[in-house]
This record gives C-alpha cells, sequence and structure tokens, in this order.
C-alpha cells in the first residue's frame, strides 16, 4: 500500500496556496536536480487555480528550469479548447503562459472541438488519445503505460471527488491505468476526461490541496479508512509520498487539526 497521507494545516486558503506553491518550487527543482526532465500533473478547482498564480508571482519561481518541465492534467472538462471551464485554460491564464515552458512538454487533453482523430467529439476518444500520451511519455519519464510522474496536484470536492472520479461512479468502478471519458458527472460541466485513481497512484509525490469546511467531513472519512468508492480521495497516495495541504477549514473534521 502506498504511503499515508502526511497533514499540513494553514490558516487559510491563501496560506494554503502559497505554503503549496513553495513546496512545488522545491520539489521540481529537486527533481530536476536528480532527474533533469521532470513532471508535474495539473488540478484545476478554486485553490488549485490559486496555487498556480502564487508560483507565478513567487520570487523563488526562476528556481525551476520549466523548459525541462513535462505538465500533465489530471482531469479536463470536455468543452471547446479556450474556454473558460477548462482546467488547461485556467492554468495558462494563472501560470503557464507566463513560463518558459517547451510547448512539447506540455500536454492538455483533448477539447470538445478537437479533431475527432486527436480525441475531439467524444469523451471515450479523448479519453484514448491522452492515454497514448501517457503511454508515450512512460517510456521517456520512466514508468509501464502511465509516466512516475514527480508530482500529481489533486483537488477535491464536498462529496469527495478527486480528478473528475466521483462516488460510486463508472469512473471509480473502473479498472486499470487509465484514463476514461466521464459522463453525467454531478458537477457542471457534466462531461469530462479523467485519469483513473490507479493511473494517479503512479505518482512518486501525491498533494492533495484543499480548503474550506466544505471538505472536511469528506477529508474526515477519506482519513478514517472510508473506501475510495465511497470517497474517492481516498484511493489518492502517490508511490513515495502523499502530501494533504489543507487550510484549518477543510482539517476542522481531522485529530490532526490545530
Ligand atoms: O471540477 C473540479 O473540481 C475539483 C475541485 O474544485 P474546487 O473548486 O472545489 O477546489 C478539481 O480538483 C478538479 O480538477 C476539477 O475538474
Amino acid at each position: 500500500m502506498n504511503p499515508a497521507p502526511e497533514v499540513v494545516v494553514q490558516p487559510d486558503a491563501e496560506a494554503t496556496a502559497a505554503d503549496a506553491a513553495d513546496r512545488l518550487i522545491t520539489a521540481l527543482a529537486a527533481a530536476q536536480r536528480a532527474r533533469g526532465t521532470v513532471s508535474v500533473v495539473l488540478t484545476g478547482g478554486g485553490v488549485g487555480i490559486a496555487m498556480l498564480r502564487e508560483v507565478r508571482s513567487s520570487d523563488r519561481r526562476d528556481e525551476v528550469d520549466w523548459a525541462a518541465v513535462e505538465v500533465f492534467w489530471g482531469d479536463e472538462r470536455f468543452v471547446p479548447a479556450g474556454d473558460a471551464e477548462r482546467n488547461d485554460a485556467q492554468a495558462r491564464e494563472a501560470l503557464l503562459d507566463a513560463l518558459p515552458l517547451d510547448p512539447a512538454r506540455v500536454h492538455p487533453m483533448a477539447a470538445l472541438d478537437a479533431p475527432e482523430d486527436a480525441g475531439g467529439g467524444d469523451p471515450d476518444l479523448a479519453a484514448d488519445a491522452y492515454a497514448k500520451v501517457l503511454s508515450s511519455a512512460a517510456a521517456r519519464l520512466g514508468g509501464d503505460t502511465v509516466p512516475a510522474f514527480d508530482v500529481l496536484l489533486a483537488g477535491c470536492g464536498p462529496e469527495g471527488h478527486v480528478l473528475s472520479v466521483f462516488p460510486d461512479s463508472p469512473a471509480v468502478h473502473a479498472g486499470g491505468a487509465g484514463v476514461v471519458g466521464v459522463r453525467d458527472c454531478p458537477k457542471p460541466p457534466p462531461t469530462r476526461v479523467s485519469l483513473t485513481l490507479p493511473a494517479a497512484r503512479h505518482a512518486r509525490e501525491i498533494w492533495l490541496v484543499a480548503t474550506g469546511e466544505g471538505k472536511a467531513e469528506a477529508l474526515a472519512r477519506a482519513h478514517a479508512g472510508a473506501s475510495e468508492v465511497d470517497v474517492p480521495l481516498a484511493g489518492l497516495r502517490g508511490t513515495e509520498r502523499t502530501l494533504w495541504l489543507l487550510d484549518r477549514g477543510a482539517a476542522a473534521r481531522l485529530s490532526v487539526a490545530d
């Protein structure tokens, strides 16, 4: 079993985003010293995007050689390219457009209006296309069909979803380390593409970043041993480290809360 979560609690959402950003710069710079090219899986969501803004404004930003960072997404809203709902559009606006990234190393999931042979029009096609992206990245970065990502960032919902894997949904029951199309998602937009939990578990480090009392119950249930079918965030554990970066509200029902 991958390691249980280490929990870090900050006073509020702003401090959580700033702490996560600082840790991300430290982790990517250290991984680059060890391995050269490194990989990060981004998340959407309020605090996930706030954290990227904090990286953008950090005076430590240039400690990372951004041209040697491979960027992936853990899930995506299946809407047209550039739509403000897309996790990649939000990430580009918050951070990526300000970095000297190598465009060939930035790997968004297909958009609804992409050509069909690139995964457009159907979330299952988009999932298949992303599985191929992951498989070819695994050959470069280490791993079999999914890379051993250096850091996978995730948010969570009040019902315990992570990525676009919702409780007792087809995505949480999907076997194997793959990518799935998600339909009838309870949180809008309803059509999405997501890594499965087994795929995410290929990451060396998984950081769950969550703020607000609305997330407290799901986090407490996961911490107390709920199944990943009931509370998907319980199934998100990295091979080397699992870190929960929370504010006081999100940690309110954990015994570790200060
Ligand atoms: O829909 C999504 O929501 C979660 C969490 O969002 P939040 O705004 O409640 O923090 C996010 O992690 C996921 O990537 C996204 O697609």
